[in-house]
């Protein structure tokens, strides 16, 4: 397959290009300063040019709850522009096939865990990230429509529940819970410190899938195309409190210091699990385990120190 990708020096565009199914595809992966994907007309023209035999959408602008509640404008203008760009431009070239990534942050704060994919759109958006989710379910019903004025373009999406892994962002100001974990419990033991401080009560909850399974599963979905339906949950249908991260982080890196809590710090949704039923029914489910992806992950962030 000649696949263009987006977002390919990315966590999930890395461990996309990194998985042992990319050996033999000519991939085309273009950085950000190579093909601003925010430039219409370059991403008509290139995709014009290129001509893939499908498009792998992992670009966007992405951070944890506080870049999200920081940055709502450039969370919601920047992920709608590349997200509307990469797809019309898809579609103006003909380019049969498309998987486009959402997130979780789609559905509806108050919506029934877990979460269903027909439940998108039937309710309030949970505040911290609700400029990323307009983008993210945007681009998600602008697939759907294109699908429905032209069934011959499949322009799928996946919804996948919270992610970390090998290249992640470890910065503070961007992370994620457990990218963010990590480096707080590594400081903390490197320096001496016997006390880390969680932000929140601890005991919200969060589904966290490695990203190299999520890599897996949409190699799985190029290879089986036809039979992904327009949204498809990509979770491992079980979640752990914020507090269960933390522990889990700190048996891996060796901390037996104690947590305390900033409680002055956002919390977001209580809850975000995604309803696996439908991708149970299509037939992949994920095999990383929590301590071997966060050993993974520590591994990584290690590597990236020393270098
Ligand atoms: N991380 C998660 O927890 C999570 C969870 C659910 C869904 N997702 C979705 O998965 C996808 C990938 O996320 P990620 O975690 O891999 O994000 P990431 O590590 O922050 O990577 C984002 C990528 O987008 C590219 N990009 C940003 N602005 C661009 C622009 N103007 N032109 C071209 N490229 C641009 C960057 O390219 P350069 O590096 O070349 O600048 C970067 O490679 C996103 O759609 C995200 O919403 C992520
Ligand atoms: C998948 C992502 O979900 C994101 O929501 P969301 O799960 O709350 O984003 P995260 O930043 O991964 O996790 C936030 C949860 O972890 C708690 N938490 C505890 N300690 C920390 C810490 O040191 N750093 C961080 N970041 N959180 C921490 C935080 O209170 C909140 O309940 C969206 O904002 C994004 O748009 C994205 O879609």
């Amino acid at each position: 397959m000649r696949i263009f990708l987006t977002g390919g020096r990315g966590m999930v565009g890395r461990n996309f290009t990194e998985h042992a199914a990319a050996v033999g595809h000519d991939i085309l992966a273009p950085t950000s300063a190579e093909l601003d994907l925010l430039d219409a007309r370059a991403v008509n023209d290139w995709v014009q040019q290129q001509q893939p035999d499908v498009v792998v959408h992992a670009a966007g602008r992405v951070g944890g709850i506080q870049a999200n509640m920081r940055d709502p404008v450039a969370f919601l203008t920047e992920n709608l522009d590349m997200g509307r760009n990469v797809v019309l431009a898809a579609r103006r070239a003909g380019v049969p096939r498309l998987l486009n990534l959402g997130s979780s942050c789609m559905y509806p704060r108050n919506a029934p865990n877990p979460l269903a994919e027909q439940t998108v759109l039937t309710g309030e958006l949970e505040p911290t990230n609700e400029g990323y989710a307009l983008a993210k379910i945007m681009i998600a019903r602008l697939c759907d429509y294109i699908g429905r004025e032209n069934p011959s373009l499949q322009y799928r999406t996946l919804i996948p529940c919270n992610l970390y892994g090998r290249h992640d962002k470890f910065d503070p100001k961007h992370s994620h819970l457990v990218p963010a974990v990590i480096h707080k419990i590594h400081e903390a033991k490197s320096a001496g410190r016997d006390e880390v401080d969680i932000w929140g009560s601890g005991k919200v909850r969060r589904e966290f899938m490695y990203a190299g399974d999520l890599a897996d599963c949409m190699w799985r979905a190029l290879d089986h195309f036809d039979t992904l339906p327009l949204y498809l949950n990509v979770g491992l249908g079980s979640d752990l409190s914020i507090l269960d991260y933390y522990h889990a982080v700190a048996r891996i890196v060796g901390f037996e210091g104690k947590f305390v809590h900033d409680l002055t710090k956002p919390e977001g949704m209580a809850q975000k699990l995604v309803d696996t039923t439908r991708l149970q029914t299509w037939g992949w489910r994920a095999t990383t385990s929590l301590e071997s992806g966060i050993a993974q992950t520590y591994q990584f962030y290690l590597e990236g120190r020393q270098a």
